[in-house]
């Protein structure tokens, strides 16, 4: 049996990758107005980068923004992220700052899941993932190498580490420099998807990984990040496109 999380009205882990699509507005109206054409192209789940938002640090703007962008996506699952400047983010943080503005997120009630950098502090790391479990939040922890992608061995080691500091969900993202590095990923993610008790998440970015963007049913990747609008990393594929793709790819 392969490990299932249950996100609002998703489960992850089973049948086809389930479909992202991130918003990137700085603005309380340019998140807003992304809302009607993302939902109209019937994603799974909605990732708000709150990194790009420009009131992110004030916890009262960022809450009253999150509850109204929680009701306008009616029963659509949420993902809040706050990406560093160091993994791809729009934003540098102190560590300090990162962890208050995720707590933020947590007091806000608006999100369903929340994505946690694996490389902070393993005691703030693993006080926030608990805060999250009381609020029922669901945890996709992550890690992103925008320069290069690491041995296979050293990616199952990453994710399998999160699982240790309870991750629900195991996410890493590497950068491909050769099609051997593509190979490297889905090696990696195969053998994590054997070896761990939680599902994973995993792509290589850029135009060469594209395809480990699609192929997440064979290699065991349980979500793929597809734009409507504005990408939020290299490589990701319009939902219209990675849609007819994964049900192609459709194991029976
Ligand atoms: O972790 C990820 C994956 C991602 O970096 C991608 O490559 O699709 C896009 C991010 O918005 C998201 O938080």
């Amino acid at each position: 049996m392969q490990p299932v999380v249950n996100c609002r009205n998703l489960s992850l882990g089973m049948g086809r990758p389930k479909i992202a699509v991130p918003i990137t507005g700085k603005t309380l109206a340019e998140i807003l107005a992304a809302v009607k054409p993302i939902k109209a192209a019937q994603p799974d789940l909605v990732e708000w980068r709150i990194d790009y938002f420009d009131g992110v640090t004030d916890a009262e703007t960022l809450q009253a923004a999150g509850r109204k962008l929680r009701a306008a996506l009616g029963d659509l699952a949420l993902l809040t992220t706050f990406r560093t400047k160091g993994e791809g983010g729009e934003r540098t943080l102190s560590d300090s700052d990162y962890f208050k503005v995720c707590a933020n997120v947590l007091t806000g009630h608006f999100t369903d899941a929340l994505d946690i950098e694996r490389y902070h502090a393993e005691a703030a790391v693993k006080q926030l993932v608990a805060q999250a479990h009381a609020a029922n939040v669901i945890v996709i922890m992550s890690n992103h190498d925008f320069d290069k992608t690491p041995a296979q061995a050293e990616i199952v080691q990453r994710l399998t580490s999160m699982v240790a500091f309870g991750a629900d969900i195991a996410k890493m993202a590497v950068m491909p420099q050769s099609v051997a590095d593509v190979l490297t990923l889905l090696a990696a993610t195969n053998e994590a998807r054997q070896s761990l008790s939680q599902p994973i998440i995993t792509m290589s970015m850029g135009d060469l990984g594209k395809v480990s963007r699609l192929a997440g049913e064979v290699f065991g990747s349980c979500l793929s990040f597809a734009t409507v609008g504005a990408a939020s990393a290299p490589g990701q594929i319009a939902l219209d496109h990675l849609r007819p793709a994964l049900e192609t790819l459709k194991l029976k």
